[in-house]
């Protein structure tokens, strides 16, 4: 065995010990890598007691024996006006329902009265992510663990089992696992164990003094970048809060600077513009750097940021291997100067060769298995059975999508003519009772006549897009959040990393532009193992890219409509 990982739950860990395990052969598709997920996941998410509809030559879920929210017949009255239904209370476990602004009214009700409290509803989140051992089973120090049970947090979810013994362990690792598995903490969670006032203690005569900044995380946006640092700010609680930094482009540059001078951070988390910037100022001092983490990896690696990760890679912790002496010493010297982890839900197969070529022994940690990158050579298309595209250089791109959805996911699509959409898109969230919805468009022009449109039919939504500024969009989403409003309409922006856990429905109001797109903005719900629907709402036309969508992805995503205030679902040759 090559590597050696340590104590680890034996249940979760399963390190390759040769090549012929686990290696994605020619044949073998990317997906092969992980065991099985949780069993019955995807079912038990579903049961309730719900009416199920049985119509002739429409399929329903009831009859593959899978209750789902979408098919509930619900007895609605129709609105005289609209032919919209009224919305109607659902018994499917959750706790409480707010009142939504009823659909019938055409314009938004203004009302003197005060606002009724927002009472946001919880989604039940599934136990089998947390079937891994406790917190303590993986060496985390007493401390953290405190802090961690403070927060609610008793239990690591899979890929935090697997991830953090490895990340102890000084591995450089690549973390690939479905959206809205808890990979934010699965590598902070071994970083703070190691660095700042959480940190375990240290043998005597193997205490390593350092200052200064020992890690550095890189995401894409401003909003993930910020929702990291509110990770880490619970954690360290708010005496050491002050240690760690923003670093997020949009925000003040010099009051960043003075703070990094000032509190002295043992962490940063920032947008890989503003990082670059900073340290090309020389207000950056990241020699000493003992982690680098780059969030969403597969976005980080893409042209936009080429210049800014390069100065990133360059600058955080000593060059790799490189100097004469780290040869001289051997990897284990070299792997102490700097370790990287990648993480997304989508890794494609240059983020594999990208960990190679900068990491020492790097590997790659799934929900349920470890093994050397090394190990691992090129996929071959996923699609090349019978698929004539198949050699098309996009192909590897899709095949990162796999395993990359929850399994508590529904997904849907449905056609209609472009301008009838947005009443499409109502119909959705009424049929399907969502309370907290994102609806994806391809640019940001036409999100403001959606907002428009459904404001006028006295559906609450609010728009989010990189055109505003700094502070107004963290205000739509903390209004979003808070439950203020029921929509929010956005474009990619928001379909990374983006953690809204009541979210319960995604629509993607025109399509994304492939499966790894798809994959994001869908994982914006079903967050931790809880609920969620996907609904994709396009033109006739473009019906095959759904059903192409779906074969790349590896999930059902059924054809359906919205009638009468309910969904039907189709059998896939009703529409072909
Ligand atoms: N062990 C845990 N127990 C309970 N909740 C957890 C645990 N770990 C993470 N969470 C919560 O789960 C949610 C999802 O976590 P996180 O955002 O890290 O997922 P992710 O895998 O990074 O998703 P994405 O791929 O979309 O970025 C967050 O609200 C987080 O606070």
């Amino acid at each position: 065995m090559r590597l050696i990982i340590g104590q680890v739950h034996r249940n979760v860990l399963a390190l390759a010990s040769s090549r012929s395990c686990f290696v994605i052969g020619d044949h073998l598709p990317f997906r092969m890598l992980s065991m099985p997920r949780a069993s019955g996941f995807h079912q038990t998410a579903w049961r309730g007691s719900q009416t199920v509809k049985d119509s002739g030559s429409t399929l329903t879920l009831a009859s593959l024996e899978v209750q789902s929210k979408a098919d509930y017949v619900k007895k609605e009255r129709v609105g005289p006006r609209t032919g919209e239904p009224k919305p109607s209370s659902r018994d499917s476990g959750f706790s409480v329902k707010p009142k939504k602004v009823s659909s019938l009214s055409l314009k938004p009700a203004k009302s003197a009265l005060p606002k009724p409290p927002v009472v946001k509803k919880k989604l039940k989140i599934d136990e089998a992510l947390f079937s891994a051992s406790s917190f303590e089973e993986l060496g985390l120090p007493p401390l953290l663990i405190d802090r961690l049970n403070k927060e609610g947090l008793t239990s690591p979810t899979e890929v935090q089992s697997a991830s953090i013994p490895v990340i102890s362990q000084r591995h450089d690792a690549v973390i690939q696992s479905y959206t809205g598995s808890g990979k934010t903490l699965a590598y902070l969670l071994p970083i703070l164990s190691e660095i700042g006032p959480l940190k375990r203690a240290r043998e005597q005569g193997n205490s390593e003094k350092r200052s200064g900044i020992e890690a550095v995380v890189v995401a894409p946006s401003r909003e993930l970048g910020m929702q990291i640092v509110r990770e880490v700010e619970k954690i360290l609680g708010p005496d050491d809060k002050r240690l760690v930094q923003q670093l997020v482009g949009g925000a003040n540059r010099s009051r960043q600077e003075e703070a990094l001078k000032k509190n002295k951070p043992i962490i940063v988390v920032g947008t890989p513009g503003r990082i670059s910037e900073i340290s090309a100022a020389g207000k950056l001092q990241t020699h000493n750097c003992r982690f680098l983490v780059l969030d969403e990896v597969d976005q980080l690696l893409s042209f936009n940021y080429r210049e800014d990760m390069h100065r990133i890679l360059e600058h955080v912790g000593r060059k790799p291997s490189t100097s004469s002496s780290s040869h001289i010493l051997g990897p284990l010297a070299r792997r102490s100067e700097r370790q990287t982890i990648l993480v997304s839900a989508t890794v494609p197969f240059s983020v594999i060769r990208a960990a190679r070529s900068w990491g020492h022994d790097p590997v790659l940690v799934r929900a349920k298995s470890v093994v050397p990158l090394d190990s691992i050579t090129v996929p071959r298309p996923m699609l090349s059975q019978g698929d004539p595209n198949s050699d098309s250089p996009t192909m590897s791109v899709n095949q990162a999508a796999v395993d990359s959805l929850p399994p508590s996911l529904e997904h849907y699509y449905c056609t209609t003519k472009a301008h009838h959409k947005v009443d499409t898109l109502r119909r959705c969230i009424h049929a399907l009772e969502a309370e907290t919805v994102i609806a994806f468009m391809n640019n940001t022009k036409p999100l403001k006549d959606v907002v428009f449109k459904l404001e006028a039919r006295g559906m609450k939504a609010i728009e989010l897009h990189g055109d505003l500024g700094k502070l107004a969009r963290s205000t739509v989403l903390k209004k979003f959040k808070a439950g203020e409003f029921r929509v929010l309409v956005t474009n990619e922006l928001s379909a990374r990393g983006l953690d809204i856990p009541e979210c319960d429905l995604v629509i993607n109001l025109d399509l994304p532009t492939d499966s790894t797109h798809y994959a994001h903005r869908a994982g914006r719900t079903g967050r931790l193992g809880r609920k969620g629907t996907v609904v994709s709402i396009c033109e006739e036309s473009e019906a095959f890219i759904m059903r192409k969508m779906r074969k790349q992805l590896g999930v059902a995503i059924k054809p359906c409509e919205f009638t009468e205030g309910q969904i039907t679902v189709h059998k896939e040759e009703d529409v072909e």
